[in-house]
């Protein structure tokens, strides 16, 4: 269990972090969103004590990160896969973590094949390592100690389209055992396939956190018709948030709500429907506008 109790950081007059509670459960893996600077990643450095709050705090399992016995039995974290000893060889680097973990050396093979680096791989050194390759040697890392708890941050950045559909299988099945999962992500679709709850960032603040099939249920109605302006001038009239999506109009509605509003004007419609995932991008747009998103969705 994770729980983050009003965690806040302030740099000079710049509040990075403002007032963020959250709990992540055993069982699931919890998706951390949010823009570049959205304060995602310095979350996670405090939840993992290696930022110092400037109010609140966070435990895991009951305890502050600097305070548990043997942390990296507790919890394997994931914060830069770019940081790791570039001389060291992948072997050597989980040799090293071993020691510092009191974990049997001979764990380490297996852990690397674990995360596909097979024993080429592990006599190369990290220098020569892809990103992609840097961060399963992380995540190998971050597993050695069998622990309970997973903090990753961007952990897709640098694995190919193959690479993110292994890491989800390895999340969720390590989830499906009880272990919890939180996972930070700029980017929306890579974290909506495998988490079951979502958390949203913008400039320091969690604007939106909840069960992801409960956000996507709030997503709202994707509707259309073969006259789309004659649509359009129908939910204005009737007050209704009106947003342009890809499949067609996005409407802060439920469908019975948008299905009247275009019977009344007599709009023949050819699709109505619950947005989905659509809304959830929408919602992820407009929760977070004040920051640099249009990546973000990408
Ligand atoms: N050591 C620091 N000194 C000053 N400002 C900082 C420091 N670390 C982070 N910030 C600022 O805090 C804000 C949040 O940064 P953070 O790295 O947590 O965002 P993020 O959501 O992880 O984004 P990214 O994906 O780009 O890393 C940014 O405005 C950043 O410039």
């Amino acid at each position: 269990m994770i729980a983050v109790e009003h965690l806040t950081r302030r740099y000079g007059r710049h509040t990075a972090v403002d007032d963020v509670s959250f709990h992540c459960a055993p069982g699931t893996v919890t998706g951390f969103l949010g823009p570049n600077g959205a304060g995602k990643s310095t979350t996670m450095r405090m939840i993992c004590g290696l930022t110092p709050p400037s109010a609140g705090g966070a435990t895991i399992d009951g305890l502050p990160y600097r305070r548990l016995p043997s942390p990296g039995r507790v919890v394997g974290v994931l914060l830069d896969a770019s940081a790791q000893h570039a001389g060291r060889t992948g072997r050597e680097s989980l040799a090293v973590a071993a020691a510092t973990m009191g974990v049997d050396r001979h764990a380490v093979l297996p852990a690397l094949r674990r995360v596909g680096l097979d024993a080429t791989a592990a006599r190369r050194r990290v220098r020569a390592y892809s990103l992609g390759m840097r961060q399963r040697l992380g995540l190998a890392q971050a597993l050695l100690g069998d622990p309970r708890v997973l903090i990753l941050d961007e952990p897709a950045n640098g694995l190919d389209p193959e690479g993110i559909f292994w890491m989800r299988g390895l999340l969720r099945d390590f989830a499906d055992r009880g272990g919890t999962v939180l996972l930070s992500s700029h980017l929306l679709r890579e974290v909506e396939a495998v988490a079951d709850r979502l958390l949203v960032i913008g400039g320091g603040r969690l604007v939106a956190q909840g069960d992801k099939d409960e956000l996507l249920a709030g997503g709202g109605t994707l509707v259309r018709a073969r006259d789309t302006a004659a649509l359009r001038g129908a939910l204005d009239s009737a007050g209704l948030t009106v947003a342009d999506g890809t499949d067609g109009l996005l409407v802060r509605a439920p469908a019975e709500v948008v299905g009247r509003a275009a019977v009344d004007a007599g709009v023949v419609l050819t699709e109505l429907r619950p947005a989905g995932s659509a809304g959830l991008e929408q919602l992820f747009l407009t929760l977070t506008a004040d920051t640099p998103t249009r990546e973000a969705v990408r």
